[in-house]
Order: structure tokens, then C-alpha cells, then sequence
């Protein structure tokens, strides 16, 4: 900035351009000068707006017909922007002196009688710089895993800076300029700015709560660059004459005064989200047409081998069935000659035997009979023969025929064979389908997984950007403690909701984790820390895994050392909501619970935190097999003791206490020991002024 009277050089300093002699080159030129020295333009972008602040309007410089553009401040980073101004990316320094000269051109210079060319507005040069750098590591560490896709998923970092150059209008007295009329209103309106100007650097000066930069919309316009987190030089113009001594002191003190405030610097780191979040879509998109292709592929290979099984048993069949049809045919044939020769032959024999009877008939003297015998005989036995060999030739044919049988045979089992090994190219396919669905849905739990570390990293950066702008320590909270401040501000919130998100948090980011902050150092994480914990025991199905995870032993030891009782509060409120469970009672007593509640009961001023106390004491008070422990360790003295605090849900807590110890019967029974109604009784239980209760 360039504060000063009018005519002392603001202009001079900062906008010259120099183009003749390099040495009378004003700030601006030699800052961008700097700037594209130190950029690469294929990583990096330089963009720039220019405008000017003229009667509390803010007008674009590079393209005059638009003015009054309002300013936009992030409500989440303080970050304030000018949306609607004219946003010129810059590759070389030639190109930038071109629109210097263009909003030189354009800006608005009333004449006063002090100086002729006297700048009536302020001038206002953004530079906008990014750069991409490599996303830190340590943001997606190994915890997810070796994965070579998480690796591929890492967003880039971008950081991102803005220079502010602001030739601010002259500073003089109204009464010196001789402003009469509509200068006269310029000449308020500038002085209006500046002393709001003057007024926030006092403010910071004496670091003051209140820094009242909504005055203007110079101071609006400025915030994020003095008493923030930007660096911020200013530059004071004075005139040597001592007619000017008046402005010259102030102009002084006023840079005296700027020297006192105190910036505090931060990198302006954000992770690309956009990019990583298409980079993300891209691969699913890859990932599900690749699936889809594959799935059509293997689909249309099973078809084809469907297709190209069903044509070759189609074929074998009607193959096989001609050739088996044409065997069986042949067969029957010649089955049927050999049984036609062979009825022939009979008949034949027949014939031969009736022709020879007739002789027979004449056999008187024997001789004729012995002649015929022999010849029947000779028959028969050709016969016989002849028989023998069809015989033969028909075994011949049947084993023929069995042998064609045996080979189709083999030819069937051969193709059965060739199918099994088309089944198992089948269950081959099928497995690399399904080893592929595997894949998929573990890419898509890795992108689950990322997505709810983006959310994570986001919380950070909210987080993060909070406690800077709170003017904090600059320690940067871990991820989980905003997620904290998240379930801080839901605890607000009522109905299912709470339960839902606090559910979720658990999700997302582990029991251990939030158990660690148990013991942060900062005593704010460890209040939210606790809360979470006790939102969480109240729900019964988180309870054992709390207590495995060591969070009762955690919440006891937040009752032994820790001296805030809003933690003693809310843990005792946890231990309360554990202490529901019989096992969990037992732990209790076991890790020196009764020791540690009685002292809380003894050192709490909050009826609410004696309350909890009660409430935890109450519920180990309902447990028979502890009563007697419960008893010797103090804890119905530190009950009892409760009563001195009159307070309403005290009571009531200690009346339940009474009660649960009262009712229990059973080791009194079993045991022969004295029943809780008359140990109360002997601690004085009835001495008390039992209306309380
Ligand atoms: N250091 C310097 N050396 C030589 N001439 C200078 C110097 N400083 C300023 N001038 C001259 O003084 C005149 C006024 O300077 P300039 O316009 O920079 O003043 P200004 O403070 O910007 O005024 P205004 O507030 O009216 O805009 C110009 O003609 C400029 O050339």
C-alpha cells in the first residue's frame, strides 16, 4: 500500500511502467517482473484484476462499463475476492505493461487545486499466482494399505497466492484540497476510507477485539492483507514543504502506527478436490466399462461354446444314428438270409428224407435199407457241416458288429472327454469373471475409503483455517479433532440425527482414535474427546467394544488426573452409561473405580457432575455380587454424602442408589450376610432427612 498526501509520489512509486528507462520502473512492473522470473507457465497460472474504489464503489479498470462489483468474503477462510472483476491470466511481462496502460487509461483523476493529475480513487492491482505441487504423503499414508491404486488417487496440492497492490488516494485535509461541490463528496468519501483505514490499524495496533473493517469498503476489501495472515508493506509518501508539515506528521504517525501491527504468515495450501474427484469418476467410469466389456466378452464366449457343443452333438447324433441305423439293417439282412437259406436247407433235407421212403417201403431183403441209411447218413453230416460253417460266419458277423459297437463307443467317450474340457474352459472363464466382480468391488471400498479420507482432509482444512483465524496458536488440530467440533455442533442438534452422525464418526474414523485424543494436551480436544465417548456409551451395543478397546481404563484415569470438571463431568456421565453392564461393572470396581468416583463426588462443585457420580454409583449399587466391595471401598458413604448437595437430579440419583442397594437380597440370602437394607441402615442411611430423597 501507498499511503500518503496528494501529489507526494504514491502514483510514482508503485505505477510507473517505465518503458524507456528500466530504472524508473514502479513496483507494480517489477513485482510482476519477479513473479513470471519464478513461474513455470505450464504448472503454474498468474491472472490478474485491476480496480478502483471511487465513492465506496468498486469499479473494474479493465473493462469500465463494470462497476459497482460487490466483494466476496469466504466464510470459511476470511479469504476475501472480488468474483465479478475482469480476470486477465498474464504469460509475459509485455502483456501485463499492455494492461497497466489500459487501467491507467481508464482511471478516474478529478482535478484539485494541489495537483492536477491528482488520483481521486484508490487503485486496487490483484495478482492472483497458483501452483500446483505434489500432494504431501503423509496425507494418504500406508494405513490404508500398499494399494497401487490409492497411490494413482492422490489429489494435487495447489498453492495458491494473491499480491494486492493498492495506490490508495490522497490523504491531504479537506479544507487544504479546496474541494468544493461534487469533489467536495469525493474528497469525504476518500477520507471516509482512509480513516477507516486508520482506524483498523489503530485497532490492530493495540490488538484490539475489535477491528472494524466493515467501516468501508477499502477496509473490506483489505482485510485478509494487514492484521491477517498475508505479509504487508507499507509505503508512506510525504512533501518536503512546511506548508504540508500538518499532513506530513500525520502521514508519520500513521506509519508508525502500521508498524506496530502484527501479521501472522500462512501458506495457502488446498487440495484439489475437483481434479481428484473427476480423476476418481474417470477410473470408475474405466473400471465399469472394462467390466462391462469383459462381462459381454465372457457372455459371448459361453455362447459360442454353447453354440459350437450343441452343433457337434448334433452332429455326432445324427451321425452315429445313420451309421448304427445302416449296421442294424445290414444285420437283420443278412440275419434274415442266413435264416432263409438255413429254412431253405430244411426244406431241402425234408424233400430229400420223403423221396427216400419209398425204398424204405420195399425194404424186404435189408440190403435196399442198409444202401439208404449210409446215404442219409452222408447227408446229415454235410449238413451238419454246412450249418457249422454259417454258424461260424455268423459269429464272424456278430463280432464285426461288436467291434463297430466298441469303436463308437470310444468315439463317444472321446467326445464326452472333449466336452469336460470345453466345461472346464467354461468354469475357467467364469472364475476370471468373478475374480474380476472381486476386484471391482475392492476398488470401489478403496474409493469409499478415499472419499471418506477426502472428507477427512476437508474437516482438516475447516479445522485448521478456524483456529488461524481465531488467531490461534497455529498448531494444527488432527483430523479427528475437527470431526469432533463436528459432533460438537451436532450435539446440539436432537433426535436420530445426533445418534446418526455419531455412528458415523465411529465409522469413519475408528475407536482408537478418538480414544487417543482421550489424552491429548489440548485441553479442548480431550472435552470434545470425552463427550464423544460418552455419546457413544450410550449406546448399549458400543459399550463392550469401549471398554475392550481400554476406554473405561481411559475415563478413569481422566477422573484421577485431570482437573477440569467438565471432563470429571462428562466422564463420570460415560462411566455412568458403562456401569450399565454387569461385566463392565465388575471392570469398574476391579481397575479402583469406587476410589475414583468418591473423589470426584468429593472435590465436584457442579450439582451435574455429583450427578453422574450418583448415576454411576447408583447403577454398581444394583449389582448383589459387588455390594459388599462396593461398601468397603466408600462407595455408599460418598452416595450417601451426596445428599449435602439439595440439588433435585442429585437426589433422584441417590435415591435410585439407595434403592438398587436396598432390593438386592440375594448374597444376603446365599451368603448370610447382612442384607443392603441394614448396612444402609447402618451407614445412617436413616438419619438423613429422607424427604430429600
Ligand atoms: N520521487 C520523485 N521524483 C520525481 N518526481 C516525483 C517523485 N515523486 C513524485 N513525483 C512527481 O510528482 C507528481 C505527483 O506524483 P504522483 O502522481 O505519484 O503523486 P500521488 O501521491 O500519486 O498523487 P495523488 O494522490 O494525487 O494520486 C508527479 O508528476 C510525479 O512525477
Amino acid at each position: 500500500m501507498a499511503y500518503g498526501q496528494t501529489g507526494t509520489g504514491k502514483t510514482y512509486t508503485l505505477g510507473r511502467l517505465g518503458e524507456e528507462d528500466t530504472a524508473a520502473r514502479g513496483i507494480m512492473v517489477r513485482a510482476m517482473e519477479d513473479i513470471l522470473a519464478d513461474v513455470s507457465l505450464e504448472t503454474d497460472s498468474v491472472s490478474v484484476s485491476y480496480l478502483q474504489l471511487y465513492m465506496e464503489t468498486i469499479q473494474d479498470l479493465l473493462d469500465p462499463a463494470n462497476d459497482n462489483i460487490p466483494i466476496v468474503e469466504d466464510p470459511k477462510t476470511g479469504d476475501v475476492s472480488v468474483p465479478g472483476a475482469t480476470l486477465v491470466e498474464i504469460r509475459d511481462q509485455h502483456s501485463f505493461v499492455e494492461l497497466l496502460r489500459l487501467g491507467e487509461a481508464h482511471r478516474f483523476a478529478a482535478n484539485t487545486k494541489l495537483n492536477t493529475e491528482s488520483s481521486r480513487s484508490h487503485a486496487i492491482l490483484m495478482v492472483h499466482v497458483k501452483r500446483s505441487v505434489k500432494a504431501r504423503d503423509s496425507a494418504f499414508s500406508s494405513e490404508n494399505g500398499n494399494s497401487p491404486h490409492m497411490k494413482t488417487l492422490k489429489p494435487s496440492l495447489v498453492r495458491k497466492g494473491k499480491l494486492v497492490v493498492v495506490d490508495l488516494a490522497g490523504s491531504e485535509r479537506i479544507d487544504k484540497s479546496g474541494s468544493e461541490g461534487h469533489t467536495l463528496e469525493e474528497a469525504k468519501s476518500i477520507n471516509l476510507s482512509l480513516s477507516a483505514l486508520g482506524k483498523c490499524i489503530n485497532a490492530l495496533a493495540e490488538n484490539s477485539a475489535h477491528v472494524p473493517v466493515r467501516d468501508s469498503k477499502l477496509t473490506r476489501l483489505l482485510k485478509d492483507s494487514f492484521g491477517g495472515t498475508a505479509r504487508t508493506s507499507l509505503v508512506i509518501t510525504i512533501g518536503p514543504s512546511p506548508r504540508h508539515r500538518g499532513e506530513t506528521a500525520s502521514t508519520i504517525m500513521f506509519g508508525q502506527r502500521a508498524m506496530k501491527v502484527e501479521n501472522m504468515l500462512k501458506l495457502k495450501e488446498e487440495f484439489d478436490y475437483k481434479s481428484l474427484a473427476r480423476r476418481l469418476d474417470i477410473q470408475l467410469d474405466k473400471l465399469i466399462a472394462e467390466h462391462e466389456r469383459q462381462q459381454k466378452a465372457f457372455e459371448d464366449e459361453i455362447e459360442r461354446i454353447n453354440v459350437e457343443a450343441q452343433n457337434r452333438i448334433s452332429e455326432f447324433e445324427s451321425n452315429h444314428a445313420d451309421a448304427l441305423e445302416k449296421e442294424r439293417l445290414k444285420y437283420q439282412k443278412d440275419y434274415m438270409d442266413s435264416i432263409k437259406k438255413l429254412e431253405e436247407q430244411l426244406v431241402k433235407n425234408q424233400q430229400k428224407n420223403g423221396s427216400e421212403k419209398v425204398p424204405v417201403g420195399l425194404r424186404e431183403d435189408g440190403s435196399a435199407l442198409t444202401s439208404s441209411t449210409e446215404s442219409s447218413k452222408v447227408s446229415a453230416a454235410e449238413e451238419v457241416a454246412e450249418l457249422k460253417k454259417l454258424l461260424q460266419q455268423e459269429n464272424l458277423l456278430r463280432k464285426t458288429a461288436e467291434e463297430e459297437v466298441n469303436n463308437l463307443k470310444s468315439q463317444i467317450a472321446q467326445w464326452k472327454r472333449s466336452e469336460a474340457s470345453g466345461n472346464s474352459e467354461i468354469l475357467k472363464l467364469r472364475k476370471m469373471l468373478e475374480d474380476e466382480a472381486s476386484q471391482k468391488e475392492r476398488l470401489e471400498g478403496e474409493i469409499a475409503i478415499l472419499q471418506s479420507q477426502l472428507l477427512q482432509l476437508s474437516f482438516d482444512a475447516d479445522e485448521t483455517t478456524r483456529r488461524l483465524d481465531r488467531g490461534g496458536s497455529g498448531k494444527v488440530p488432527s483430523g479427528l479433532d475437527s470431526l469432533i467440533s463436528q459432533v460438537k455442533h451436532h450435539q446440539q442438534d436432537s433426535g436420530n440425527g445426533e445418534k446418526a452422525s455419531i455412528a458415523k464418526l465411529f465409522e469413519q474414523v475408528g475407536l482408537q482414535k478418538i480414544l487417543s485424543l482421550l489424552e491429548a494436551e489440548d485441553a479442548d480436544v480431550r472435552i470434545h474427546a470425552v463427550k464423544v465417548v460418552a455419546n457413544l456409551a450410550a449406546e448399549e451395543m458400543n459399550q463392550e467394544k469401549i471398554v475392550e478397546a481400554g476406554g473405561l481404563t481411559s475415563l478413569l484415569m481422566l477422573l484421577r488426573n485431570s482437573e477440569d470438571e467438565t471432563i470429571h463431568r462428562v466422564a463420570a456421565g460415560a462411566i455412568a452409561n458403562l456401569a450399565m453392564n454387569e461385566t463392565n461393572q465388575e471392570l469398574i470396581m476391579s481397575q479402583g473405580g469406587i476410589g475414583l468416583l468418591s473423589m470426584t463426588a468429593a472435590n465436584a462443585e457442579d450439582p451435574q457432575t455429583l450427578r453422574m457420580v450418583a448415576g454411576a454409583i447408583a447403577n454398581l449399587c444394583g449389582n448383589d455380587k459387588l455390594q459388599m466391595k462396593l461398601r468397603s471401598e466408600g462407595g455408599i458413604k460418598a452416595l450417601l454424602g451426596m445428599v449435602r448437595c439439595r440439588h433435585a437430579d442429585v437426589l433422584a440419583q441417590v435415591a435410585r442408589g439407595i434403592a438398587n442397594f436396598a432390593k438386592c437380597e440375594s448374597r444376603a440370602a446365599t451368603q448370610g450376610t447382612k442384607t443392603g437394607r441394614s448396612l444402609l441402615i447402618e451407614d445412617g442411611c436413616t438419619s438423613m432427612d429422607c424427604t430429600e430423597c
